[in-house]
């Protein structure tokens, strides 16, 4: 679903280069719960960037869907990528539903977007992400801005699987949110990854839940890729149990379940048709 092919990116000054990720290959599959570990600085940002379409990379190719990314068909990919942030990156003063719908702008003509008109279909889809991640049906007409930390994570997740996507990106979406309020987000990830059949690539600085919820472990060191594997073998390879660190030691995903698409609503996308 996901392939990067030696991918490299630097950020150059007057003074020095910076060699924020350096030559990193790897590929995430659908229905995989994907945590990437890494001191400050190792890269994992830049990495989350050069995927998402915001930086354009030096060097190799990224692949999403089976279609190389490049300049031409960014906006096009982006459209598969859902997003999730650390600060959720809500509109406040809208409230939780047109927050979710926000996921779907793409998709809805200009005007009607707007104006947050909605349509019945529309609405519904998001109703049932806002269901889905585990929030009241009184909470769609909320402001954003007047709900938990916890709460808006999920919002920002509703908005992010509205779109039906390929893949979700998270770039450290517990890093605000205390450890309990941490572990339900994670969950609600993993179960995205699983339930809904979506790769997921989540930054974290949490080796213990990386642990506990992640499928595979993937650990950057100074741009490198230093580590790829399960959970149980990162463990080792962090205590220096194990020798080399293991290379594409994915799990098998058999035997997990996953809900058929038709079990979901239809996305804004396919409510338009
Ligand atoms: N726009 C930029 N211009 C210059 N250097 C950058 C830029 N973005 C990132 N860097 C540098 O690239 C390296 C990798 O940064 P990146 O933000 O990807 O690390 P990170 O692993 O996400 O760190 P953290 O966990 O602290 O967020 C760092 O040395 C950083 O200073």
């Amino acid at each position: 679903m996901l392939s990067l092919n030696s991918v490299s990116k630097s950020f150059s000054d007057r003074k020095e280069t910076v060699r924020a990720v350096q030559n990193v290959s790897l590929e995430i599959e659908r229905g995989e719960f994907c945590v990437m570990l890494g001191h400050s600085g190792a890269g994992k940002s830049t990495l989350l960037k050069l995927i998402s379409g915001q930086i354009d990379l030096d060097e190799g190719q990224i692949t999403i869907d089976g279609q190389p990314l490049s300049r031409r068909n960014r906006r096009q990919l982006q459209h598969r990528i859902g997003m999730v942030h650390q600060h959720f990156e809500l509109v406040e003063r809208l409230s939780c539903l047109d927050n979710v719908m926000l996921g779907c702008l793409p998709w809805v003509p200009w005007r009607r977007s707007v104006l947050r008109n909605w349509n019945r279909l529309e609405r519904a889809a998001a109703c049932h992400w806002l269901q889905r991640v585990g929030l009241e049906p009184g909470h769609a007409s909320r402001p954003a801005g007047q709900i938990s930390g916890g709460q808006q994570q999920r919002v920002a997740i509703a908005r992010a699987l509205i779109r039906r996507p390929s893949l979700i990106l998270a770039d450290e979406p517990v890093a605000s949110l205390d450890p309990q309020t941490g572990r339900s987000i994670l969950t609600l990830l993993r179960d995205a990854a699983h339930q809904v059949n979506i790769a997921v690539l989540c930054n974290l600085h949490q080796p213990e839940m990386a642990q506990e919820f992640a499928d595979r472990i993937i650990e950057l060191s100074h741009g490198k890729l230093q580590f790829d594997g399960t959970p149980a073998a990162w463990s080792c390879h962090a205590r220096g149990v194990g020798g080399a660190p293991v290379a594409n030691d994915t799990i098998s995903r058999k035997g997990r379940p996953h809900f058929g698409e038709q079990a979901f609503p239809p996305s804004c996308e396919q409510a338009k048709r």
